[in-house]
């Protein structure tokens, strides 16, 4: 069946929406599902007879604005299976994923709320997707380590029987380009920490609010994914260790701008970690970790030797291990780029393929 017969729907087109969009455009037409639907916060485009429509069209639409529920059903009631991509970090359309399943369509996303809020909102989604006998998919790749293969790899060393015992390394990369460049391990590091958290921004390495980030939420959300896929049930990204590098005086910050334009005046605190760490001839890491046999997740800053592996990490890479009883002491290793808009897309637009294949 040609892929003419499946439906997309796009919903966020900031950073990694756009490089999103741009990788669709270049799909083969028999991978490329018709676009029906995009949105962004204020606006969406759509017809309510399922046309093709064009993203570059969005700011101009004066398209009426679907509630969820009734993007449901416009998109259950479409001429053939729909996929919904999410590239937002919405908690309200992460809610939604178990009705838009049960009602048939597959979700691809790299939001990473739904895998990592509570633990029944996880057991809605992978039972609706068990009940749909392969008629509504889902994909995440991008939820952790951007497009680096990381979900995929450790669904597989877990089908595939092999123990997984722990997962350590960076799971940030707004964390460790904020690192590598503020503390690299040749000393060398040059910029103010606040400096670096907004050049982190523009790169469109941070979540939309970088205090996601710099309160190891992210990472925690990540870890939580990584730490259920392993077998744990963890119950959320509260419900272990996490280090926040926000100040104390900025957790009341009233808005992103508020933080960024007040981050200059607590520099000194991050300098305090670098100086402490380079007196010991260390760096300091921002790193986590699953120990799959004890049940403990933890997240926060470490101070690691000079040429390991995470303190000669570059830009945003991550650096994920995986041990298991296969691979025995040396860990099954994944590094590379874990954020930006392309690299992140990449993920998204590799997941949509899988679903494409399958469905049609
Ligand atoms: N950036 C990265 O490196 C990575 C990002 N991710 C994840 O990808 C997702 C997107 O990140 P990114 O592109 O950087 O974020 P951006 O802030 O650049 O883009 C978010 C987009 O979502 C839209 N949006 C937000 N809420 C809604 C809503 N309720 N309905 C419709 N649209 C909405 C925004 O609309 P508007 O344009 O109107 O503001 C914007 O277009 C996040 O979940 C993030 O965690 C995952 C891995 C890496
Ligand atoms: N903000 C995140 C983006 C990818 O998940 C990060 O910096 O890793
Ligand atoms: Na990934």
């Amino acid at each position: 069946m040609p892929a003419s017969k499946l439906y997309l729907a796009v919903i966020g087109v900031g950073g990694v929406g756009a490089a999103f969009l741009s990788q669709l455009a270049h799909l083969p037409a028999s991978l490329r599902p018709t676009l029906i639907f995009v949105s962004r916060s204020s606006k969406q485009l759509y017809t309510p007879s399922y046309d093709a429509v064009s993203a570059s069209d969005l700011n101009s639409s004066t398209s009426k604005l679907l509630s969820i529920p009734d993007l449901t059903s416009y998109l259950s009631s479409a001429p053939g299976k729909a996929i919904l991509v999410d590239n937002t970090s919405n908690q309200d359309v992460a809610n939604a994923y178990p009705s838009f399943l049960r009602k048939g369509i597959s979700v691809v996303t790299p939001n990473k709320k739904a895998f990592s809020s509570n633990l029944q909102l996880w057991t809605d989604i992978f039972d609706a997707v068990e009940s749909s006998d392969g008629q509504a998919l889902i994909y995440h790749e991008s939820s952790v380590g951007a497009g680096l293969p990381v979900i995929s790899t450790l669904k597989d060393l877990v089908a595939t029987g092999d123990q997984v015992t722990r997962i350590e390394g960076v799971f940030s990369g707004t964390m460790s380009f904020l690192f590598n460049s503020f503390a690299p391990a040749d000393g060398s590091g040059k910029g103010k920490w606040s400096e670096i958290v907004a050049q982190a921004k523009e790169a469109g390495y941070t979540e939309p609010d970088p205090r996601d980030d710099l309160n190891g939420m992210d990472v925690a959300r990540k870890l939580t994914i990584l730490a259920r896929l392993a077998g744990l049930k963890v119950q959320g990204p509260e419900s272990f260790p996490v280090q926040s590098l926000i100040p104390k005086e900025l957790e009341s910050a009233k808005s992103s701008d508020e933080f960024m334009q007040r981050l200059p005046e607590f520099d000194g605190e991050m300098e305090a970690y670098k100086d402490e760490a380079a007196k010991a001839g260390k760096v300091v890491r921002y790193v986590g970790s699953v120990d799959v046999g004890a049940g403990k997740v933890k997240v926060g800053l470490e101070t690691v030797d000079q040429g390991t592996p995470i303190a000669s990490l570059r830009g945003s890479d991550n650096l994920i291990c995986f041990y298991t009883k296969r691979y025995g002491a040396n860990p099954l290793v994944i590094q590379g780029a874990g954020a930006g808009g392309e690299v992140t897309a990449m993920g998204v637009t590799a997941d949509l393929i899988k679903a494409v294949e399958r469905l049609r």
